[in-house]
C-alpha cells in the first residue's frame, strides 16, 4: 500500500499503540477531534499530515479521503457503559460517515475497529468463567451472529453491518477487528477475563498493519495476542491476513507480573 494511510481516532490508545508499532511503515493521515501534540505524532509526520475534525462531519471526511489507499477507523466512544446518544452520533453515524466518504474516494479497504462487547453476550452465567480458562475449548471464531452485551456493543455490531453493506454494494474490502482488551507492556491485571482478551501493544501494531497490507472481501477477526486462555479463534485473523501474534497472557502471573521476572 503506496497511498497514504487515513487513522482516524489517531490520538487515542488504539492509535496511538499503532503509530508506535508501525509509525515509520507507511505515510499517514491522522484524523483526530481533539488536536495531536507533537509527541503523539511518528518520525517524519507533522501538522500537515494531521486533520482535527469529526468523523461525523461528511464534508471534512471526503476531503480527508482524498488520495487515501486504506482507512483504519478507530474514532467513537470506546466506554461499553456509553450512552445510546453518543455510540448513535459518534459510533454509528460516524462510522456511517467514513464507509460513505471512503467509496466516494475510490478507498480500496476499510479496517474497522470493532469490539468485543459486540459479542460479549455469550458470556452467560453457565460459561463463565470457566470459558476465560485454558481447559475450556469454547470458541467464537467470528462467524457467529453478533450478541451485544450493551449499547455500545449494539453500535459495534450496526458498525460491522454497515461494512457488510458497503462491501455487498460498492465492492470496498472491509475487515471488523473484534479488539479485545489493549494494555500496555503486561495484560490486565487481576482479571481473567481481560487477560483472555489481552492484545498487546505490538500485536494491534503488527495486526493493524496486515489489515493495510492483506487482501480481502468481507471479514470478521478477533484481535487478541495468542493467549493461551482464550475464548476468541485468531485462526481467521492469521489465515486471511497473516496475523503472527507474539504476545501470551499466560507468560505473566494473574496480577500482571512476567513469569521468569525479567
Ligand atoms: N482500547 C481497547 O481495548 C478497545 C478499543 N476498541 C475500539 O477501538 C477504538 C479506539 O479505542 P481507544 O483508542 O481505546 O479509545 P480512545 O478514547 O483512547 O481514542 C478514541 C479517539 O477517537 C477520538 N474521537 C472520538 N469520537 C470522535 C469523533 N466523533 N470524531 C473524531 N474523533 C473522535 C477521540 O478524541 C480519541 O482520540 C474505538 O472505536 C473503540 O471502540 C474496541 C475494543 C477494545
Ligand atoms: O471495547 C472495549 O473493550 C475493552 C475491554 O472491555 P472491558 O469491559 O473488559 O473493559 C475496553 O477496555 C475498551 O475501553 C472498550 O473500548
Amino acid at each position: 500500500m503506496d497511498d497514504p494511510v487515513l487513522l482516524t481516532g489517531a490520538g487515542g490508545r488504539v492509535g496511538q499503540a499503532i503509530l508506535h508499532g508501525i509509525g515509520e511503515g507507511h505515510e499517514w493521515r491522522l484524523l483526530d477531534r481533539e488536536p495531536l501534540s507533537a509527541d503523539r505524532l511518528p518520525p517524519g509526520v507533522t501538522d500537515d499530515d494531521v486533520i482535527v475534525e469529526d468523523v461525523t462531519d461528511t464534508t471534512a471526511m471526503t476531503e480527508a479521503m482524498d488520495g487515501v489507499g486504506a482507512v483504519i477507523h478507530l474514532a467513537g466512544d470506546p466506554r461499553p457503559e456509553a450512552p445510546w446518544n453518543s455510540v448513535l452520533e459518534n459510533n454509528i453515524d460516524g462510522t456511517q460517515t467514513v464507509f460513505e466518504a471512503a467509496v466516494d474516494a475510490g478507498v480500496e479497504k476499510v479496517a474497522f475497529a470493532s469490539s468485543n462487547h459486540a459479542v460479549s453476550a455469550y458470556e452467560t452465567d453457565t460459561r463463565t468463567p470457566d470459558m476465560y480458562r485454558t481447559d475450556d475449548d469454547y470458541r467464537l471464531d467470528g462467524t457467529e451472529l453478533p450478541r451485544p452485551g450493551n449499547l455500545y456493543g449494539v453500535s459495534k455490531a450496526a458498525g460491522e453491518t454497515l461494512g457488510r453493506y458497503y462491501h455487498d454494494s460498492e465492492g470496498l474490502s472491509v475487515v471488523c477487528v473484534r479488539i479485545g482488551n489493549l494494555t500496555a507492556d503486561h495484560p490486565p491485571r487481576n482479571y481473567e477475563r481481560g487477560q483472555a482478551m489481552w492484545l498487546s501493544h505490538r500485536d494491534c501494531a503488527h495486526l493493524f498493519d496486515r489489515c493495510i497490507r492483506a487482501d480481502y472481501g468481507y471479514e470478521i477477526v478477533y484481535g487478541i495476542s495468542d493467549n493461551e486462555r482464550k475464548y476468541y479463534s485468531i485462526e481467521r485473523a492469521k489465515e486471511v491476513l497473516g496475523y503472527e501474534p507474539q504476545d501470551d497472557s499466560a507468560a505473566y502471573t494473574l496480577a500482571g507480573e512476567p513469569r521468569d521476572g525479567t
